[in-house]
């Protein structure tokens, strides 16, 4: 009996997931739990890298026991990208807290290097804009502000990956320690032309190329863990950052097809094929992934706050019970009666790129209720994702027929609607909407031979539902024009 599922790990900003798919691409099991969220100072945000791993490792387990050990035909990885992890080479120990990707800490770092005239290089050279969000700057921080993280950086003891290496250094017993190329193209140190780590950015963030893992492609084996049983050595086949996973998922294997993910934040990415495409607009030019030597690449419009301003809602004001309840509440009232959220929470992406910026209420009346409030949040992710749109269409000259949606807050069918309302587009929902995790199990799949090629995986992915725009124009400009004023209170 051939091997017969890919068990796909999703280490999001807010949860960690394990899921077995089998052949056809179902989830078979599946064990999720969320952990915590460190917020040190305003617009810090942190996490403990060692209780990543433990619930990893958890509900790896959980997972895995539903099936036996010696079925998984290979392991898949995909992340929060981003989020900058050094940790001891002997002991394997975390030297800091993680920095999440949506930490603002290196804002004065940023601003500095745009100061000496970096910018142009940087977005040459990796494709990036120079922003707190990459992990460049936040490991350049770690190294000026721990004398105990420099000196050991320097004796070639400190080692420096994103979720993925750690999750692989830890899978192997600290033997490992690479990171895919989508999650490299997000580190603000790595060449996308050259396709290795730049000298040049290294040496202006005085960072010693040693600490960094060794870049693979998106899938291979890399390395094989025997976590899930004594004997059983299991590979660990593909790994990419959790956006273009998502991409990958949702087979959007030809240039201009593109995806928006609803989780922490919202991530749009469209294939843009074999050759990077620089932005002009404040988009990303990132590697999608790389199979078989063959780099593909994508353009990226990032909001950094989507589905946490309804967490925001749950845990900060205690609004909603649970994420799910916002849906009913806001189909209560007709609108928002007037009332705008702009949730920049830590600085605001695409198109703006602005660091500084925090979140505002606008519109506020004694008539606001509970109800108007969320319904406001939920309209933010639908604007917010509008705006990176019509940059998307705008630089790729491309007008998207349907947008492909997925992650955790598209269960949301009010938010789904209000999306096709503003966009004046199909939005498109799979049947897997585990899409990150899917596009992790299809890329570690490909590399064991469980599947043979992406034309296989096309037929594999179906829809689950679509959302027709139904607003009158007149209207959605209007709405539309509510919002623009609300964030240029913010940006100017
Ligand atoms: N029904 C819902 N309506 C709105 N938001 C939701 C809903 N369900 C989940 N979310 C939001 O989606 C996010 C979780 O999605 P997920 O894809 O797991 O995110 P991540 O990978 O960033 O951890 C949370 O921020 C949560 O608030
Ligand atoms: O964990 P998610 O799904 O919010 O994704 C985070 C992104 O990878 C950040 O770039």
């Amino acid at each position: 009996m051939p091997k017969q599922y890919i068990l796909a790990l999703d280490q999001g900003t807010t949860s960690c997931r394990a899921i077995l798919f089998d052949r056809s691409g179902q989830g078979v099991a599946m064990a999720q739990k969320e952990f915590t969220q460190h917020f040190p100072q305003t617009g810090w945000v942190e996490h403990d890298a060692e209780e990543i791993w433990r619930v990893q490792l958890e509900v790896i387990r959980e997972a895995a026991a539903q099936v036996k050990a010696e079925d998984i035909a290979g392991i898949g990885i995909t992340n929060q990208r981003e989020t900058t992890v050094v940790w001891d080479r002997e002991t394997g120990k975390p030297l800091h807290r993680a920095i999440v990707w949506q930490c603002r800490r290196t804002a004065d770092l940023c601003d500095q290097l745009k100061a000496d005239g970096w910018e142009e290089k940087i977005r040459q050279k990796t494709g990036l804009v120079t922003d707190p969000y990459f992990s460049g700057t936040k490991l350049q921080w770690l190294l000026m502000n721990h004398p105990h993280i420099r000196e050991k950086a320097d004796s070639g003891q400190a080692l420096f990956g994103t979720i993925d290496s750690w999750l692989i250094w830890n899978l192997t017993g600290g033997k490992i320690h690479v990171t895919d190329i989508s999650n490299a193209s997000r580190t603000m140190l790595f060449n996308i032309h050259e396709r290795d780590w730049d000298d040049e950015i290294l040496q202006r963030l005085s960072i010693p190329r040693s600490m960094l893992p060794e870049v693979k492609s998106s899938s291979e084996v890399y390395g094989y863990t025997s976590l899930l049983g004594d004997g059983i050595d299991i590979p660990i086949a593909g790994a990419a950052g959790d956006q273009q996973a998502a991409l990958f998922g949702q087979a959007c294997y030809s240039a201009g097809m593109a995806k928006n993910t609803y989780g922490t934040g919202c991530f749009m990415l469209m294939n843009t094929g074999p050759k990077p495409i620089a932005s002009r607009k404040g988009l990303l030019t990132t590697v999608a992934w790389e199979i078989d030597g063959q780099i593909e690449y994508a353009l990226e419009g990032s909001v950094f706050t989507a589905g946490a301003v309804i967490q925001w809602l749950r845990d900060g004001l205690g609004i909603v019970e649970r994420a799910s309840d916002s849906e009913q509440a806001a189909m209560s009232v007709p609108d928002t009666n007037g009332v705008y959220f702009v949730p920049a929470f830590t600085g605001l992406g695409t198109p703006y790129w602005n660091p500084h910026a925090r979140g505002m209420i606008t519109g506020l009346s004694r008539g606001t209720e509970r109800a108007h409030l969320i319904r406001a949040a939920l309209e933010a992710i639908a604007y917010q994702s509008a705006e990176v749109l019509s940059v998307m269409e705008e630089e790729s000259g491309i007008s998207l027929q349907q947008l492909k949606v997925d992650g955790g807050a598209v269960q949301n069918n009010f938010l789904m609607q209000f999306q096709a309302d503003i966009i004046g587009t199909e939005v498109l929902r799979p049947k897997v909407q585990e899409t990150t995790a899917l596009g992790a199990a299809f890329l570690a799949g490909l590399a064991v031979g469980l599947w043979k090629d992406k034309e296989e995986l096309k037929s594999i992915c179906a829809q689950d539902g679509h959302f027709v725009p139904e607003m009158g124009e007149e209207e959605r400009q209007a709405k539309f024009a509510g919002w623009k004023k609300a964030v240029a209170y913010q940006v100017g």
